[in-house]
């Protein structure tokens, strides 16, 4: 009788690598503008950012519903995902910075009037983490009906940071004025015994929180160095409308907490 691995992966033969993982349809989906040899390379980093933002925004949508359950170690489970999805996402930038400016010139005037700040769920993640921002809804040019709705949708549903809230009050802290957010978390921070799993939470939070801004600070400085001072092809000021969001935080309740420990 033969091992049963002589034929693993071969019988029954329903499903195979190429089909289940659908790579006729993935692998047919960079078509390039241009000739420019660096342009694939520019289209296979936005979509594996892209691939990214999907899973991501499926670990976060369930840690927020897991946290309005009261099962605090499922959404800590699922924000550690998110933190090393998040490391990469910073990490890659290194990958297209190997790209020279010059290099990049040599295709980027087709992209315009495209750009990054049309990523629909790039902003659905900003959404629902926590900074909302209707401006973005409105100033969006181009945008589909379904990424429209799937947009206000966003608008519309709570938050990872509301749903830290709801937590505060299942462990009867009091999360009414931002006063009282304050008092809850000094409370947590200092009794880890009795609250030690809404702490993690916070610091899970916080440490998503850094991990977006860490890949502001990262993209521009890429940006910076391929194109300088020019104005964006999504018509932006460029670096300088970057720079204005590098302030953008999350959780500014969860920063102050470190003033008054
Ligand atoms: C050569 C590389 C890149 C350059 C030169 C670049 C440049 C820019 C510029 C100038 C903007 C401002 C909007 C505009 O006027 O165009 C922008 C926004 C943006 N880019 Fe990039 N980018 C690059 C790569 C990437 C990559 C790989 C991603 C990953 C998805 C990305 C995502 C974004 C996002 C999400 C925004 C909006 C940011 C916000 O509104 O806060 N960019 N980029
Ligand atoms: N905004 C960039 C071009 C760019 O990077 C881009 C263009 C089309 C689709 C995604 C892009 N990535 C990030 O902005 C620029 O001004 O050079």
């Amino acid at each position: 009788m033969e091992p049963p691995s002589a034929h693993f992966g071969e019988d029954g033969a329903r499903l195979t690598y190429g089909t289940y993982l659908r790579l006729s349809e993935l692998l047919d989906q960079q078509r390039l503008e241009t000739d420019a040899h660096d342009e694939l390379l520019f289209i296979t980093i936005h979509q594996v950012y892209e691939l990214w933002f999907k899973q991501l925004l499926h670990e976060v949508e369930a840690a927020r519903d897991a946290m309005f359950d009261d099962r605090l170690w499922w959404a800590r489970h699922l924000l550690k995902r998110v933190h090393e999805i998040e490391r990469i996402l910073i990490e890659q930038v290194g990958v297209l910075e190997t790209m020279t400016p010059q290099d990049f010139l040599q295709f980027r005037a087709q992209l315009a009037p495209a750009s990054g700040f049309q990523s629909v769920q790039f902003r659905e993640l900003e959404f629902i983490s926590g900074a909302k921002d209707e401006a973005f809804v409105q100033r969006f040019r181009g945008l589909t009906e379904d990424e429209r709705s799937r947009l206000r949708r966003r608008l519309d549903e709570p938050t990872l940071w509301d749903a830290f809230l709801a937590v505060l009050r299942t462990h009867d802290l009091p999360a009414g004025s931002d006063d009282e957010v304050g008092a809850s978390l000094r409370m947590a921070a200092h009794d880890r015994a009795e609250f030690g799993d809404v702490w993690e939470l916070a610091e899970a939070l916080l440490t998503h929180d850094e991990m977006a801004a860490g890949w502001r600070a990262r993209h521009v400085t890429m940006v910076e160095r391929m194109i300088g001072t020019k104005t964006g092809t999504g018509g932006s000021s460029g670096a300088t409308y970057l720079r204005s969001r590098l302030d953008l935080r999350y959780y500014p309740s969860l920063w102050e907490l470190r003033s008054w420990l």
